[in-house]
């Protein structure tokens, strides 16, 4: 019995896995990653860094931030720690969904994972205080291969759901497509 469930998004490839719980009188038990049983779902296993980033402020947008092939990463995605509006940028030469774009909340409350493939960017906007997100990649950073979009292009038309309350410097500075 699987203790992930795959909830398919309208973008091929790009899935959000929710984390069963086991409740009891202290609270519950749930597996946070498991390689044989993210598998079935398209993870090859291997994670090369976790990342933890908290977010202070209600309203920040940290992204849209990608790696350049071939360090182009799988990101498992996930808030442990308030909630956020996550969204993944198809950015795959010729997939018929390019520069479509998928959000979906992650929060502490709903257990839920963003698995985004390489060959997509990544950001999110704090829907709470104090957000805290943990990222497994499957390649390591490559700061030479990084690249970006900016979230508030009219060309990705992304629908934020507050209005913007900080940005980094570098994030506002990426230009329109
Ligand atoms: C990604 C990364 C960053 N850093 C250093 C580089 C900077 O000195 C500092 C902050 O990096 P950055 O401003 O890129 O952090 P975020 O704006 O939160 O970006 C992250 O959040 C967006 C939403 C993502 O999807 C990426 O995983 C990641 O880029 O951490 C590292 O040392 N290792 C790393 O793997």
């Amino acid at each position: 019995m699987s203790r992930f469930n795959r909830i398919a998004t309208p973008i091929p490839d790009l899935v959000v896995i929710e984390r069963q719980r086991f409740g009891d009188e202290r609270g519950f038990f749930s597996r946070f990653f498991c390689r044989e049983e993210l598998a079935d779902f398209g993870h090859d296993g291997t994670i090369a860094q976790i990342n933890h980033t908290m977010t202070q402020l209600k309203g920040t947008i940290r992204g849209l931030h990608f790696q350049r092939a071939p360090h182009d990463e799988t990101k498992f995605v996930s808030c442990l720690a308030g909630a956020v509006f996550d969204v993944a940028v198809d950015l795959r030469p010729g997939s018929p969904t390019y520069l479509k774009w998928h959000g979906e909340v992650l929060s502490a409350e709903n257990g839920r994972s963003m698995m985004i493939p390489g060959g997509f960017a990544h950001g999110f906007q704090t829907l709470s205080e104090d957000c805290e997100l943990i990222y497994l990649h499957d390649k390591p950073h490559a700061p030479a291969a990084e690249g970006g979009l900016n979230p508030l292009d009219p060309k990705l038309a992304i629908g934020w759901p507050l209005t913007v309350a900080q940005m980094s410097a570098r994030d506002e500075a990426f230009p329109f497509l």
